[in-house]
């Protein structure tokens, strides 16, 4: 069996001395599409133009937000290779970081919407060359209930189908698991309404996004703006039963969700989304328990490297 040099990671509690002007890829082993010979490709490009570079494979959910929000963390660059889920914990670590160093991205992960967002090329040359260039942006980011997102925040079908998709058949099937749980979850499943307050007007509606981001699912639109602008818009839709959601579903796959009948896109700097029960919520594509929620844009920034 070949033993990469970096399978004996150093435990976060255990910080190696990383010196200014580093690289330290945090890698997550189980997000799709993960690839140790691209990771080494990374590596090796990097080291050949000087830069010096540690892999760690993460080996249980927190890691990366853990190493994130420790002060001892002294590199230049913290790269997070894998998907929107282990990029919204490198956000959430560096809050409590006093210095958080730059972020960078290589996307692995099932969908990785903050790839597309930023154009990231899927070359391992190309991603090294991007650390190596040190070209940044500043990554705007909401809060919601206090947490940090970069893409969105849900309430509704969505965030439904987020919760029940079995890790299992997401590692399989990747975004293919995520319509099948659809299928499944759109048929049984009870409507609940909704009521979204935007900086104090009341509208309702069955489904709810705020969007930090211009990309929702994969390439698809969904409003105006994106990560890297500041400031958020929130797409409700009226109607969230199973026909709806297919032409919904239709609209967004040709970029027109917007002007579907029944969807209302509107930018916003405070927003509430509350039930008369709980409804699932989602943040970056992973679970965040249910309404209601609290969302606002701020004026916070981490810089992240861009072709
Ligand atoms: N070693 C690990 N074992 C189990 N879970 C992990 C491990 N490392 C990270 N995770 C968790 O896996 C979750 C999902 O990972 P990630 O977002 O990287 O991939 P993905 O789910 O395939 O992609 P996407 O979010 O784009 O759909 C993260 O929220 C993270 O907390």
């Amino acid at each position: 069996m070949r033993v990469f040099w970096w399978s004996a990671p150093a435990s976060p509690r255990a910080p190696q001395p990383a010196t200014a002007g580093s690289v330290l890829i945090m890698a997550n082993p189980t997000s799709g599409g993960y690839s140790a010979r691209f990771l080494e490709k990374v590596r090796a490009r990097l080291e050949w133009h000087g830069c010096k570079a540690e892999i760690r494979l993460t080996r249980h959910a927190g890691e990366i937000g853990e190493v994130c929000a420790d002060p001892e963390l002294r590199v230049r660059t913290l790269v997070v290779a894998g998907g929107d889920g282990s990029i919204n914990e490198a956000l959430t670590g560096f809050q409590s970081h006093p210095n958080p160093p730059q972020l960078a991205v290589i996307p692995f992960g099932t969908a990785n919407v903050l790839a597309l967002e930023l154009a990231l090329p899927r070359k391992a040359r190309a991603i090294a060359d991007i650390i190596r260039r040190q070209k940044t942006r500043q990554l705007h980011y909401g809060l919601a209930n206090g947490h940090p997102f970069v893409l969105m925040a849900s309430a509704g079908f969505d965030a439904e189908v987020v919760h029940a998709v079995p890790l299992s058949l997401k590692r399989r099937l990747g975004k293919l698991a995520y319509v099948i749980t659809a299928i499944r979850t759109g048929f049984g499943r009870k409507e609940t309404p909704l009521t979204i307050t935007l900086d104090g007007d009341t509208i309702t509606g069955k489904f709810a996004v705020a969007s930090n981001a211009r990309h929702y699912g994969g390439p698809f639109v969904i409003c105006p703006g994106g990560a890297t602008d500041p400031g958020m818009h929130m797409l409700v839709l009226e109607r969230d039963d199973p026909w709806s959601s297919v032409l919904y579903g239709i609209a967004l796959l040709f970029g027109r969700i917007h002007k579907a009948r029944g969807a209302i896109v509107r930018p916003f700097s405070r927003a509430t989304i509350t039930a008369a029960g709980p409804v699932a919520a989602q943040i970056d594509g992973d679970p965040f328990g249910a309404t209601p929620l609290e969302i606002q844009t701020t004026d916070r920034t981490i810089p992240v490297l861009v072709p």
